[in-house]
């Protein structure tokens, strides 16, 4: 049975002077897919998913969402038709509640203006849904604290949460662990699988091998900005480019 793509990314590439940070890239996400994007420090990762989201304007290439060619429109269109980078809204407000937290973000997801954005409803509809999402990220019990009160393990889930309050076609989760202790990493990597059985879309960049090889379903390696390897986690730890570009990579540090 052939899956349903839900993005597309064809021969992507975004320079800056003669640098090619990302030159290239081709790859499909299926929907209700997990799907790791990994490389050396560098490598173009980040400014892959920044040209993706909209944050960078592409220097070629298309991204095609649902069928439909986004690349070109601005972050804020691209998060509204569903690609939601978590990094774009995850910094709470820290001086409100968490509950609120979430129901402001479900005002975003009506998207009509600054005016709109900053206006909380607290319309039982609205604070229902901010609790199940709550519940769903595991901080249900946290709803009444300043969100500045949470430690950075449930901040981030406080992130997943927000983002899941516009309805994401597409979850980009930037190293979601980066600074998690060992436990909250686990709990993490559980929440990730979570979402993934409700038939989330994810793409994440994380450094932490374990997780990236514990949560994803297929793995993009960059290296330069360009693809070197694509395939499930077991084929590319042993593919011998992916290899040699980390092996190239500490010999240039060391
Ligand atoms: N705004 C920018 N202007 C100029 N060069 C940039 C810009 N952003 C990134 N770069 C360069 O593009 C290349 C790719 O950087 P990028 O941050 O995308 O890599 P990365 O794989 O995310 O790295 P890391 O794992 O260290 O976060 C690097 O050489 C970086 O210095």
């Amino acid at each position: 049975m052939s899956r349903e793509v839900i993005l597309e990314i064809q021969n992507l590439k975004k320079h800056f002077g003669g640098l090619k940070a990302v030159n290239d890239v081709s790859f499909k996400l299926f929907k209700g897919e997990t799907l790791a994007l990994i490389g050396p420090n560098g490598a173009g990762k980040t400014t892959l998913f920044n040209t993706i989201c909209g944050v960078y304007k592409p220097t070629g290439g298309k991204v095609f969402y649902e069928g439909k060619e986004i690349q070109g429109l601005k972050a804020h269109e691209i998060a509204r038709i569903g690609i939601v980078r978590t990094f774009q809204i995850a910094h709470p407000f820290r001086d409100i509640t968490v509950l609120d937290n979430v129901v402001l973000a479900l005002g975003l997801d009506d998207y009509k203006g600054l005016s709109r954005i900053f206006k909380l409803s607290h319309k039982k509809k609205n604070v229902d849904r901010a609790m199940e999402l709550l519940e769903k990220v595991g901080i249900r019990e946290q709803w009444n604290k300043k969100a500045g009160e949470l430690s950075l393990g449930y901040m981030k889930r406080l992130g997943i949460a927000r983002s899941l309050a516009l309805n994401p076609g597409i979850l980009m989760l930037d190293e979601p662990c980066a600074g998690l202790s060992f436990d909250a990493t686990r709990a993490f990597m559980k929440l990730i699988e979570d979402l993934q059985k409700g038939g989330t879309s994810i793409i994440i960049i994380e450094h932490d091998m374990h997780v990236t090889m514990g949560v994803s379903e297929r793995v993009v390696v960059l290296n330069y900005g360009e693809k070197i390897a694509e395939g499930n986690p077991y084929e590319v730890q042993r593919n011998p480019q992916v290899i040699e570009a980390y092996i190239g990579k500490e010999d240039e540090s060391a």
